[in-house]
């Protein structure tokens, strides 16, 4: 029980008698869950009010329908002793705020039941007492603080509790009554619904935005009240009037804090503020440096969280210890590129990352800011005409996989901030430049190409436009958002200047004193390449925000950062393509002169060479978004692969070259311009592995230095190879036994080396490893519908004389190449047990070969022993665990369903 029993008001439905009970200890029951709970003694402050059910109609329905409660107090000193330091200063720091409300005013006519004096004790026992507050004058910027203390008081409290003898708790409601002068507003309703583990499931936070934008947002008063259902009847009494106070920042998480953007924020904002406590929260993905951050380093009000967005325990746990009430949420994929390649990354961290940060302020309610970057790109692109900007209120109209997540993610936001009352800013930025921007970014990347003497590859023909705003000058303008941004409001921060991306290129040129005739080459065009952003800039403005530094002053000193930094981000070769990939960064290929003249780049900028178009008018032409470069034509797999390439549309060549012919792979990939690279070639022996153990050095040739020359070729021209494996490198042993479900994981090392062909292949494998643009699928036992062809495991057993029959795992193909194709797309790299889950032994299969097929089928077994003296090499038998793979694609069938689905089903003779 120790520092955990603790807790503040009962909800019981013994009716008034409860209003005097005290609790004994026995009766504090034991709550686990956030460390704050609040002992108050509310009851002696309840007023009776029997006017308000006159506004009962602004309530929800189902408010009257269910039984509510009885609120009562607890007091219990020998409870109030074990109130942790904590505690007692939550409820110190309660008292102070009740004290600097502004003394009453004199006319107050008009407003309801103001007439009680403010005041909240703590007595010597550490007891609470508060009275109904009177009202006193406000303004609307006063508002969000009390919203902020009822919180303190009453949902936080809720939070959790997990109560050892629920049945004793029921529901009730808190309501929220915004009083005006002119009127009586229904504010929102504090749901609290105590379900029978004690947990309370629902509750509603006020919607401080209504308070905010009220016309008449003077004289108002934010009343609690408890609807309640005793033995009288239902009433509601009013428990306290809350006045305004305004608000100051004090505990700010900013997230992906060792970003760009971000890092310039915290780094101004922990020099500006000694008074706030800064908590940064980065995973430290490829494009944050911690060494952004070394300004605030040595700061007494910094500190540094290495955690993802998308760790709900996580950020919980940093909201209650850091006791966060501001969130400016930087953290995002952020780059165009990339998103056309791996878009779920995007999803993932955009989408879902914020959702979970949204979700963590609702539980914990105490936060007042949530301030939501966002960018321009969700307006989508601006008519080149046009003379007005986006205005704040524009429709969104995102036209690439990464605006699209930021303007779902808006959405999130908004849809938080008018249910949850979650007091949420978004702000829409156009193109920021300046030192510590990964050099993904155009004028970066510019800027590196340029030092190292290499052309600057221009997407399109150069005449896109974009609006670029020096970093410094967007930190101020984050800062002056958070203290004088509106809640509810979106600013925009943009400026008016625009400039073509061939201009920069010449700017950098010139800079860099590089005839830019010669330094420019046209590459092709992203798959869609916005035109233009255009923003309204004038509500930032309004703010008192402007713009300081001019773009010939802030590209210099972005030149010289980075002249005098070349190394900041150690190896980023892969960022430097022409189009960079997420799984090349960092590190990737040295973008040399031969490179140079890599296929991507188009030689000349005249328009007829560009593939694709710079408007909206012309998207028909659009570069397809993938191409497939198949090794293995005239395999198995590969001519299966080419088939559902043709089936999906998927633009798809064979490779000419020869795995083990280097020169003839840089041919295939610079002629077919391949989007990802798929090894399905190799040697598997004919009629079987048998073959491998009197051709050692043809399985060598083809299967490791051919395989391991593709992976390199293909890790120098930023492509993601997708290999065809085995997973005939393992076999049953102590820690996995046939029959026991413990299946081999992606990271065991192989345990099977009796033939040559599973020998060499686990060797592959270790060295692929050390390639980050692999993705290495384990085969094993591969099966299609196609009962005829001779590499079939069904086919090849239902025609050997006799078989073993041991369980195995193995690959259903015809579920499970799609699957590869999906995997490509989503850039997935690494090792994958390629396996349906769970295993199959040979009777099995021909059971239902028998079943499905021919009734008459008939085989015989032998042992291990007995097939031993008909084959050259051992075979693996093993299970291998494809968890990984299910997690990844959760609509994956067991071995036996996927068999009879896609094999036996479709082959059916009736
Ligand atoms: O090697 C390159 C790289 C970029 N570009 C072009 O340069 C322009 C700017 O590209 P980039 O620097 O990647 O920025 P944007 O695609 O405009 O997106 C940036 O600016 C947005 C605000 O407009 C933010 O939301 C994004 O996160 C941020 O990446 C685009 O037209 C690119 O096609 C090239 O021509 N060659």
């Amino acid at each position: 029980m120790e520092n955990k029993k603790l807790f503040m008001i009962e909800l019981s439905q013994r009716g008034n008698e409860a209003s005097t009970h005290h609790w004994s200890n026995d009766q504090i029951t034991d709550i686990i869950g956030l460390p704050h709970k609040f002992i108050g003694n509310f009851y002696e402050a309840f007023e009776e009010n029997h006017d308000m059910p006159e506004h009962s109609d602004k309530l929800p329905c189902d408010l009257y329908e269910i039984p509510l409660c009885e609120t009562t107090k607890i007091i219990n000193s020998e409870v109030l002793s074990n109130l942790s330091d904590k505690m007692v200063e939550l409820m110190r720091m309660i008292q102070e705020i009740f004290k600097a409300l502004p003394p009453k005013k004199e006319d107050t006519s008009d407003v309801h039941n103001l007439d009680h004096e403010n005041t909240c004790v703590i007595d010597n026992h550490n007891e609470i007492h508060v009275s109904t507050v009177r009202h006193p004058p406000v303004t609307p910027s006063d508002i969000q603080q009390v919203t902020i203390i009822v919180r303190c008081l009453f949902t936080t409290d809720f939070i959790s509790p997990k109560i050892s003898n629920p049945t004793q708790w029921s529901v009730t409601y808190l309501r929220f009554q915004h009083h005006s002068p002119s009127s009586d507003t229904h504010l929102g309703v504090f749901k609290c619904f105590l379900s029978k583990d004690g947990i309370v499931s629902e509750k509603k936070m006020i919607d401080t935005r209504d308070i905010n934008t009220s016309p008449n947002a003077s004289n108002h008063v934010i009343t609690l009240s408890m609807n309640q259902n005793s033995r009288e009847g239902l009433h509601t009494k009013k428990i306290i009037d809350f006045a305004m106070a305004t608000y100051t920042p004090k505990n700010i998480l900013i997230t992906g804090a060792a970003g760009f953007i971000a890092s310039h924020v915290a780094n101004r904002l922990v020099r500006n503020y000694p008074d706030y406590k800064i908590v940064v929260l980065d995973k430290l993905d490829y494009c944050s440096n911690l060494k952004n951050l070394l300004p605030s380093q040595s700061s007494r009000n910094f500190k540094f969280v290495k955690g993802d967005i998308g760790s709900a325990d996580l950020v919980n746990y940093l909201l209650i210890t850091e006791s966060i009430d501001t969130i400016m949420h930087f953290a995002a994929q952020t780059h165009v590129d990339n998103s056309f390649g791996n878009s779920f990354e995007f999803t993932k961290n955009n989408i879902y990352g914020t959702h979970v940060l949204l979700e963590a302020c609702k539980v914990t309610g105490q936060i007042r800011r949530f301030i939501h970057v966002s960018t321009d790109e969700v307006y989508g692109e601006t008519d080149e005409d046009a003379v007005v900007g986006n205005h704040e209120a524009s429709q969104l109209l995102p036209t690439n996989p990464y605006s699209a997540t930021k303007a779902g993610a808006e959405m999130l936001v908004m849809a938080y901030g008018r249910s949850y009352g979650l007091p949420v800013i978004t702000t829409r930025g156009n193109n920021v430049y300046g030192p510590n921007q990964f050099p993904e970014k155009l004028i970066p990347k510019f800027i590196l190409l340029a030092m190292r003497g290499k052309v600057l590859p221009i997407h399109g023909d150069g005449t896109n436009v974009r609006s670029y705003l020096y970093c410094e000058d967007v930190a101020e303008a984050f800062e002056v958002i958070l203290h004088k941004g509106e809640v509810g409001h979106v600013y925009n921060v943009g400026t008016k200047k625009e400039r073509r991306v061939i201009d920069v290129a010449k700017d950098i040129c010139q800079l860099f004193s590089m005839d830019s005739e010669t330094s420019i080459k046209f590459v092709e065009n992203r798959p869609f390449n916005d035109q233009r952003y255009f923003l309204d800039d004038q509500k930032l403005k309004n703010l008192g925000w402007s713009e300081r530094t001019v773009w010939e002053d802030g590209l210099k000193k972005t030149i010289e950062w980075y002249t005098q930094n070349p190394d900041w981000w150690g190896d980023v070769s892969g960022a430097l393509l022409p189009h960079p990939r997420m799984l090349m960064m960092p590190g990737g290929r040295q973008f040399d002169s031969e490179e140079g003249k890599d296929t991507s780049y188009i030689s000349s900028p005249s328009q007829t060479q560009m593939v694709v178009p710079t408007s909206k008018s012309s998207v028909s032409s659009q570069k397809p978004a993938l191409k497939f470069l198949i090794y293995g034509r005239t395999g198995w797999i590969g001519g299966l692969l080419g088939q559902l390439c043709d089936k999906q549309g998927i633009p798809f060549e064979y490779g000419k070259g020869r795995l083990e012919d280097r020169s003839s792979l840089t041919a295939d990939i610079r002629n077919i311009k391949p989007t990802h690279v798929f090894n399905a070639a190799g040697v598997t022996g004919r009629p079987n592995v048998d073959w491998c153990e009197s051709h050692k050095t043809e399985t060598i040739r083809t299967n490791v230095a051919g395989t391991l020359t593709l992976a390199d070729v293909c890790r120098e021209h930023g492509l993601l190879m997708m290999n065809f494996a085995t997973g005939c490198i393992f076999e049953y042993d102590v820690g996995h036994p046939q029959g026991s479900g413990i299946g081999f994981k992606e990271e065991d090392k192989p345990n099977f080396t009796g033939s040559f062909y599973s020998k060499t292949k686990a060797m592959v494998e270790e060295l692929l490893k050390e390639y980050n643009n692999v993705c290495t699928l384990r085969i094993r036992m591969p099966i299609s519908s196609d009962l005829n062809n001779p590499r079939n495991f069904i086919t090849k057993i239902s025609r050997y004389s006799k078989v073993v029959n041991i369980p195995n795992s193995m690959t259903i193909l015809d579920e499970l190449l799609p699957i590869s194709i999906e995997m490509a797309k989503r850039n997935l790299t690494g090792i994958w047990n390629f396996t349906n889950p769970g295993v199959v032994s040979h009777n099995e299969i021909l059971e239902m070969y028998k079943k499905y097929i021919d009734p008459k089928f008939q085989w015989a077994n032998f042992t291990l022993e007995e097939q031993a003296k008909v084959i050259v090499a051992p075979r693996s038998n093993n299970e291998m665990d494809a968890s990984k793979l299910k997690k990844e694609f959760p609509e994956l069938l067991p071995i036996k369903e996927s068999l009879i689905k896609y094999v036996f089903e479709p082959n059916k003779r009736t």
